[in-house]
């Protein structure tokens, strides 16, 4: 039996770094014969069997605890816990609190709250704490393998005012879609985790693996004390990982489960340009002060064209080569330009061809202009001038941009584009947070496994992609536990994640939990 086939065929030659030339050799080498692909990732096929029949009794119990899954999840999108809102911490603490009872309720066999202290500059209040990473364990057996499972309690901001068509912390049940902030990132797969160890209890089902859950409020915020933990507890806690499994991005389009093998990095700048002592009357200050507000749009708006193209120097030469090979394989993929015109729900692409689209989406950087803090945003004709604007934009990284080489390009950029101005304004550029790209081999037990699970629950073969945003702790899980790491989605390309409106369908966040659910038993028997 061949399955997987079409993309695992034009993903076949591609080798992103030398590391993952020899596993390139090998399957060049069994391309050829009659080994079905799954049994590159070495699945036990004498087990197989006995996996279906556990996973039928589970599934059934999944779909009869959908309304206290739906419940589960209206609970955790009730809670505002807004990372990257300062005021809003306490509502991040008090998530990982409801996680904790969660966890507690569920039979957890540990539950660890780390501290991880004040959060480092620049931020407004100085004592603020960071939120805890909430730590907990699901068995201890020696004879089985050991997953490490990923997720994030924090979400974006959200107002009803930004266009909302409900509250975004009231999770609404319409046209089979749950819509609510946190919804689909990542409040909906970490809750199918609970999903799938509570349906597990349920049954009196054994779990086919050890869990350690490991669960941060500040992913939305640059992951600030994650590394270091992570570093901390790689001998300690989580010490016989075997491998991490990440369930926070999104299915490229929405038909089509995928499996996802790569990310961007996310590098996070302000610009903070300080004039008058106080905000200031137009009308008597205007076109005899240099303004603060005039600097700022002036250098930010140098700083990417229309069309996306960076304008800072010395980015573009960083970027690997795109090989014939990589070339390639984006034909197979199932994607078009209507799917990203129904996803932004606009007709404003750059490029209308899927290569393009996918190549800007995964292998090159790109520049977003986020906002301006300071700026009068409110709906009337306020004329102020405001004393002190503090710009903001980030970069998504790809391979091979050296993180620290970029800050400096940028920043001396930023100080040379304002130094023309001849301003007497004061003047800031600095990194807010940056988090690493990640690219790996799509050809392991992990993601072996996972196709098994994705073709059980949704009938069909997940295609293998990488995803636009960042994740960034997923690098340093790699490389401090030393293991794989499988992204395995829940939503929709058209979730709206950190938009207005932002949903996870009730068919999503049900068979994502058994997705999820068969992924433990397909990755137990591997070999
Ligand atoms: C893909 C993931 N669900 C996500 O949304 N990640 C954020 C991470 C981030 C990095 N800097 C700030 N937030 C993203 O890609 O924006
Ligand atoms: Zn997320
Ligand atoms: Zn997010």
């Amino acid at each position: 039996m061949f399955i997987f086939s079409n993309s695992l065929k034009s993903l076949k030659f591609i080798s992103y770094s030398k590391k993952f030339n020899n596993f390139n050799n090998l399957r060049r080498s069994l391309s050829n014969t009659n080994i079905p692909d799954y049994c590159l990732g070495k699945i036990n096929i004498n087990k197989m069997s006995e996996i279906d029949s556990t996973l039928n009794p589970l599934f059934a119990k999944i779909d009869e605890l959908k309304p206290k899954f739906i419940q589960r999840l209206s609970n955790a999108v009730s809670i505002p816990s807004v990372s990257g809102d300062e005021t809003l911490r306490p509502k991040v603490f008090e998530m990982s609190e409801f996680l904790k009872n969660e966890l507690k309720n569920l039979g957890a066999d540990d539950i660890t709250i780390k501290d991880l202290g004040i959060q480092p500059p620049p931020v407004n209040d100085e004592n603020l704490q960071l939120p805890p990473i909430v730590l907990s364990k699901f068995g201890n057996d020696p004879n089985k393998k050991t997953v490490l499972i990923y997720g994030h309690y924090d979400v974006q901001p959200a107002l009803l005012e930004d266009g909302w068509d409900s509250d975004p912390f009231t999770l609404i049940e319409k046209d089979g879609k749950l819509f609510g902030r946190g919804s689909t990132d990542d409040k909906g797969p970490v809750m199918g985790w609970l999903n799938s160890i509570e349906a597990h209890r349920e049954l009196g089902l054994e779990l086919p693996v050890n869990i350690v859950f490991c669960f941060e409020g500040m992913e939305e915020s640059g992951s600030l004390g994650l590394d270091e933990l992570v570093e901390r507890e790689a001998n300690d806690y989580f010490k016989n990982v075997s491998s991490v499994c990440i369930s926070d991005n999104y299915w490229l389009g929405t038909k089509k489960p995928v499996l996802t093998y790569g990310l961007r990095g996310c590098n996070y700048y302000q610009i903070i340009i300080k004039g008058p002592g106080a905000d200031l009357h137009s009308g008597i200050f205007g076109g005899v002060i240099h303004e603060p507000m005039t600097d700022l749009i002036k250098v930010m708006s140098q700083l990417v064209d229309v069309n996306g193209e960076i304008n800072i120097p010395g980015i573009k030469e960083m970027v690997a080569p795109v090989t014939e090979k990589e070339d390639g394989l984006y034909n197979d993929i199932e994607f078009d330009v209507n799917e990203l015109n129904l996803a932004s729900g606009s007709d404003t692409a750059i490029y209308q061809d899927k290569k393009n689209i996918l190549m800007h989406r995964w292998r090159y950087p790109s520049l977003s202009l986020h906002g301006i803090e300071g700026a009068f945003s409110g709906s009337g004709a306020k004329t102020v001038i405001p004393s002190q604007v503090i710009g903001k934009f980030s970069i998504r990284t790809v391979p091979n941009i050296d993180s620290d080489t970029l800050d400096k390009l940028v920043i001396d950029y930023c100080n040379e584009k304002f130094k023309e101005l001849k301003s007497p304004n004061t003047f800031k550029a600095e990194l807010i947070h940056g988090g690493a790209y990640w690219v790996s081999d799509p050809f392991n037990n992990e993601f072996t496994a996972a196709k098994l699970a994705t073709k059980k629950v949704w009938g069909i073969n997940p295609d293998l992609t990488r995803e636009g945003g960042s994740i960034p702790i997923t690098l340093t899980f790699e490389q401090q536990l030393k293991s794989n790491v499988l992204l395995l989605p829940m939503g929709k390309g058209d979730d709206g994640a950190h938009s207005i409106n932002e949903k996870v369908d009730v068919a999503n966040y049900i068979e994502g939990t058994k997705t999820l659910s068969a992924y433990l038993h397909y990755y137990g028997i591997t070999n």
